[in-house]
């Protein structure tokens, strides 16, 4: 397979994550209508990416489970003209994320974008806070790196592989990183992995791989906290380029700061 060559090419990729949406389009979570945040945040994507190739749901989509609060999702995703993809996160339940994708592409697990490979994995265990790969999905990876040819790959699921800083949030992230990371340290292809899951910005570098996440669309978790920590600033997406060499360059948008105010004093959720 031949790639497009053109370094200066790109394409965009947004992220939008952690919205929590509930059957009712009043449906607070911490005080933020989770709703009218998600809609403000595609306004943003809206004002800001004039033209994006592909959207990401990675995961707590819904708070509720509910065949609804998927609707509201497409309802606002889909103002975005671009093709979707989404995964379960620990709040959705894949049934009916799995309902609510019928007759499309969107749970399918890879992607493939000019010079880019996206592959999407599930890490949601039924009934459970934290992410596992199961073999599956394990075996989904190494094939989906198999066949990428030249490509260069994004991965993209909802738990964080690595620690990232807060004593509450690193118990919750993928059980079996090893795995996970066992398997990417073996591909010079893998450029990128991003998630969600910790409402809040993360970036690092790990073997020439950068690991990100983005903040939720709703309620944001303070960095670095020990215990559960709500933070106040403002919900947002992260946006990337993706160029055909396989470099890529990244950041995140947030809404304005005095649209969304959460209850500072809750303790969870
Ligand atoms: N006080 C808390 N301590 C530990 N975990 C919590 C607390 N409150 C909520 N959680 C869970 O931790 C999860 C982290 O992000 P989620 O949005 O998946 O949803 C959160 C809850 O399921």
């Amino acid at each position: 397979m031949v790639v497009p060559n053109n370094s200066n090419k790109s394409t965009t990729i947004v992220q939008i994550t952690d919205s929590h949406l509930f059957q009712e389009k009043d449906g607070c979570l911490l005080g933020i209508s989770t709703y009218s945040s998600l809609r403000a945040v595609i306004d943003k994507v809206l004002s800001e990416q004039p033209d994006v190739h592909l959207v990401l749901g990675t995961g707590d989509i819904s708070q509720d489970g509910t065949a609804s609060s998927y609707r509201h999702f497409i309802e606002q995703v889909s103002r975005i003209d671009a093709p979707l993809r989404w995964m379960a996160g620990n709040h959705d339940v894949n049934s009916v994320l799995h309902s609510s994708s019928a007759a499309t592409q969107w749970l399918q697990p890879i992607y493939d974008l000019d010079a880019w490979r996206i592959i999407l994995l599930d890490s949601s265990v039924d009934g459970s806070v934290f992410g596992y790969l199961t073999p599956e999905q394990l075996q989904l990876l190494e094939q989906a790196l198999d066949t990428a040819e030249e490509r260069h790959v994004l991965i993209a699921l909802h738990h964080h592989p690595v620690p990232i800083g807060c004593a509450w949030l690193n118990n919750l992230g993928l059980r079996n990183a090893d795995e996970f990371l066992a398997i990417t340290d073996r591909y010079s292809s893998v450029k990128g992995v991003i998630w969600g899951h910790i409402h809040q910005e993360f970036e690092s570098l790990r073997n020439d791989v950068h690991l990100l996440s983005a903040p939720s669309t709703c309620v944001q978790f303070k960095p670095q906290s020990i215990d559960f920590a709500v933070d106040d600033c403002a919900p947002g997406y992260r946006w990337l380029k993706l160029f055909n060499d396989g470099r890529f360059s990244t950041g995140v948008s947030r809404v304005a700061a005095d649209l969304f105010h959460p209850d500072m004093d809750v303790t969870g959720y």
